[in-house]
C-alpha cells in the first residue's frame, strides 16, 4: 500500500512531498506549527491543498493543478508534474484512510463493541459478522471485557485503545495518528506504546508525535517539519543518532545524554 503525498497549500506555508512504503511506519516530527497536522488533515481529505497529487494504493486521493505543486513534484524526482492534472479530489470516506485524533471521538450513544463494528458495518458486513469482527479486535486491543460499556464509561486510556480497535476494525489502507497518546495520563502512555507496537506492525501508518520515544518505539522512518518544509528525514535511529538540525539535536538532548546505543538498549 503505497502513499505518495506531494502538496502545497500557501495560506499554512505547506510544501511537502514524501512517501510511506506497504508496511512502514513513519513518524512526522517538528515544533508547534511545522505543519504536521496539516499534512494529516490533507491525507485524510479533510483540508484541500492548493495543488498537488497523493495516491494510495495507486488509487488517486487528489491531482489538482497549480504552478507550484508541479514545482515541489519536480523537486522530489515525481513525475506527477509532468502531465496535466486532472482535478481529482475523493472525499473522506472513499480514500481508505482512518485518521485516529488526540481524543478518541467514539459514538457515545453506541456501546463499544458497536462502536468498533461500526467501520465494517459501513462497509456492507452483516451485523452479526461485524459484531464478531468487533470482538476479534476488542481481544487484541486487551478490552474485551468492556463491549457493552457506553463510552461516557470509559476511562482515557481505556477510550483510545477502545479507538485503536476502532481504527483498525475499518482496515485502513493508510492509518493516521495524530498525537494520539497526548491525552492520555503520563502513567497509561507506555502501556499504549505497547499497544501501538504491536497493533501497528506491518502496516502503513503516519504518526504525529512531539515524543520521540514514540518515534523510537513505533516508527521505521521520522520526518522532521519546519516552516511547512522537510528538514530532515531518515531512519529513525540514524536520525536520532546523527541529528542533523536544532530540532532533533535538542530532541536527542533531551531524550538522553548518553550515546545512540545505551538509547537502544533502553527502548528494546
Ligand atoms: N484551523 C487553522 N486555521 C488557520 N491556520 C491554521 C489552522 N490550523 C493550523 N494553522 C496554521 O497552519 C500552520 C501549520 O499548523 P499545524 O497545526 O499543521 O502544525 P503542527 O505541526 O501540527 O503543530 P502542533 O504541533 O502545534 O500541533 C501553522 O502556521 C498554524 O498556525
Amino acid at each position: 500500500m503505497t502513499f505518495e503525498f506531494a502538496a502545497v497549500l500557501a495560506r499554512r506555508h505547506l510544501d511537502v512531498s514524501f512517501s510511506v512504503q506497504p508496511g512502514e511506519t513513519v513518524a512526522l516530527l517538528g515544533s508547534n506549527g511545522a505543519g504536521k497536522s496539516t499534512v494529516v488533515q490533507i491525507s485524510a481529505g479533510l483540508l484541500r491543498p492548493d495543488s498537488g497529487h497523493a495516491s494510495l494504493a495507486g488509487q488517486v486521493l487528489f491531482d489538482l493543478p497549480g504552478a507550484s505543486a508541479a514545482s515541489s513534484s519536480a523537486r522530489t524526482g515525481t513525475d506527477a508534474g509532468a502531465r496535466p492534472r486532472t482535478g481529482t479530489w475523493t472525499p473522506p470516506h472513499a480514500r481508505g484512510t482512518v485518521l485516529l485524533a488526540q481524543e478518541p471521538l467514539l459514538f457515545p450513544h453506541l456501546s463499544v463493541r458497536d462502536n468498533v463494528a461500526f467501520g465494517p458495518r459501513s462497509a456492507g458486513i452483516p451485523r452479526a459478522a461485524a459484531r464478531e469482527l468487533a470482538e476479534e479486535w476488542l481481544v487484541a486491543a486487551d478490552v474485551a471485557d468492556l463491549a457493552d460499556r457506553k463510552p461516557g464509561a470509559l476511562s482515557g486510556g481505556q477510550a483510545q485503545r477502545v479507538a485503536v480497535a476502532r481504527a483498525l476494525a475499518a482496515r485502513p489502507r493508510l492509518l493516521l495518528l495524530d498525537e494520539p497518546m497526548t491525552s492520555l495520563d503520563v502513567a497509561a502512555v507506555p502501556a499504549q506504546r505497547q499497544l501501538l507496537h504491536r497493533m501497528l506492525s506491518d502496516r502503513s501508518v503516519i504518526l504525529v508525535t512531539h515524543d520521540p520515544l514514540d518515534a523510537l518505539a513505533l516508527a521505521d522512518r521520522v520526518i522532521v517539519l519546519e516552516h511547512g518544509r522537510i528538514v530532515e528525514a531518515g531512519p529513525t535511529r540514524d536520525v536520532f543518532a546523527n541529528p542533523r538540525t536544532e530540532f532533533t539535536r535538542a530532541l536527542t538532548f533531551g531524550l538522553t545524554p548518553g550515546t545512540a546505543e545505551s538509547r537502544e538498549d533502553g527502548l528494546t
